[in-house]
């Protein structure tokens, strides 16, 4: 069983005041992008053991370092697993292969989409085929007990993330989008990033206000205007990656220098994702980067595209 998954890209991420419970409430649009994990599950393992097993490696041309993914019960897609096994009351023992395209701790949501994948894939393998238990919204709702960006990576598309990211609306968008996204070396911690947000604003005297959908983001969705998105994306973790990562400061620049009509840092970075007005665009877009050795890899992608896909 394998299902193939995409990265996200974050449209516009507002950050609001930290919670109680250490989350900061968001309005977080994401974008599902044509860069994919591919997750397959097999019934049994090799080693016999009590629970799942699983095997990391890049995908087949992929320059991806895949040295700083847990193989053992840390590993989102083994935990994933473990929440559909325990709600069909299936035997946990699954052999998880992950061939990963999506940067590791990129601010691209590749654990998290490894988890969705694990999801799919478990609940295909494991509930019944005539008369299934689990439906999209439950992958969602499991998703959800793994980390908030989970869930969208079950749904894919265009959605707007409130709460904590996790609840979902899908927006209205319309054609393709063409993005080239520079690769770091080196990942940056989600955590670490949102801390330096919280540490930047209090220094600054800035407190958080509650965040809001852009209207100007949604109407370039929906007319499928390349241009104004570029103009509307916009990300409140941005200062706090430049901040534990000065250098992004030169390949966002060298973006611009390249003609990208829109530059942003994805999520909590490092990486960073460059719009291009059409596919030839982006192809100039991407050498250029290349050219200027800003960046560990340049790939580029399109969006929106579907969620996690049995291939
Ligand atoms: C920043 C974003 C943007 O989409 O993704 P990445 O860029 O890392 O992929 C997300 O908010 C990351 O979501 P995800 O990676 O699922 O994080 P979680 O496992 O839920 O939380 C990890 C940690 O991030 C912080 N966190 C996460 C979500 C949120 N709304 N507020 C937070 O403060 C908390 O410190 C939390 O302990
Ligand atoms: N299947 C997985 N793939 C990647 N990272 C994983 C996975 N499972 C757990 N992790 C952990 O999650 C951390 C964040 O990874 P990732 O989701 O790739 O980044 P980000 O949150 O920046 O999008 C990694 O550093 C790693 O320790």
């Amino acid at each position: 069983m394998s299902v193939r998954v995409p990265a996200k890209v974050n449209l516009q991420l507002s950050v609001g005041p930290i919670r109680d419970d250490g989350y900061h409430d968001l309005v977080n649009v994401f974008h599902a992008v044509s860069l994919f994990d591919e997750v397959t599950a097999a019934v049994g393992t090799a080693s016999g053991g009590t629970g799942p097993e699983v095997a990391v490696e890049a995908a087949p041309g992929a320059r991806v370092a895949v040295g700083g993914v847990p193989v053992d019960g840390d590993n989102l897609a083994v935990r994933a697993a473990l929440i559909v096994a325990d709600r069909l009351g299936a035997d946990p023992r699954v052999t998880l292969r992950i061939r990963k395209a999506i940067p590791v701790a990129g601010g691209m949501a590749g654990g998290s989409a490894d988890a969705a994948a694990a999801l799919v894939a478990c609940a295909r393998l494991w509930d019944d085929p005539d008369e299934p238990r689990l439906c999209r919204d439950d992958l969602m709702e499991m998703g959800a007990l793994l980390g908030s960006d989970v869930p969208f990576a079950v749904l894919g598309g265009t959605a707007i993330g409130v709460g904590r990211g996790e609840r979902l609306t899908p927006a209205l968008t319309r054609g393709t989008f063409h993005w080239v996204f520079a690769t770091a070396d080196g990942g940056l911690s989600t955590p670490a990033v949102y801390a330096e947000c919280d540490r930047i604003r209090e220094a600054d005297g800035e407190p958080a206000g509650r965040p809001e959908v852009s209207e100007e983001l949604m109407t370039a969705l929906a007319t499928g205007d390349a241009k104004a998105l570029g103009a509307a994306l916009a990300n409140d973790l941005e200062p706090a990656a430049l901040s534990l990562r000065p250098s992004l400061d030169r390949t966002i620049e060298a973006g611009r220098d390249y003609g990208a009509i829109g530059a942003v840092v994805s999520g909590s970075g490092p990486t960073c994702a460059f719009l291009a007005d059409d596919a030839e665009h982006a192809a100039e877009l991407a050498a250029g980067l290349d050219g200027a050795g800003v960046a560990r890899s340049v790939v580029r992608a399109t969006g929106p595209v579907p969620g996690a896909t049995i291939c």
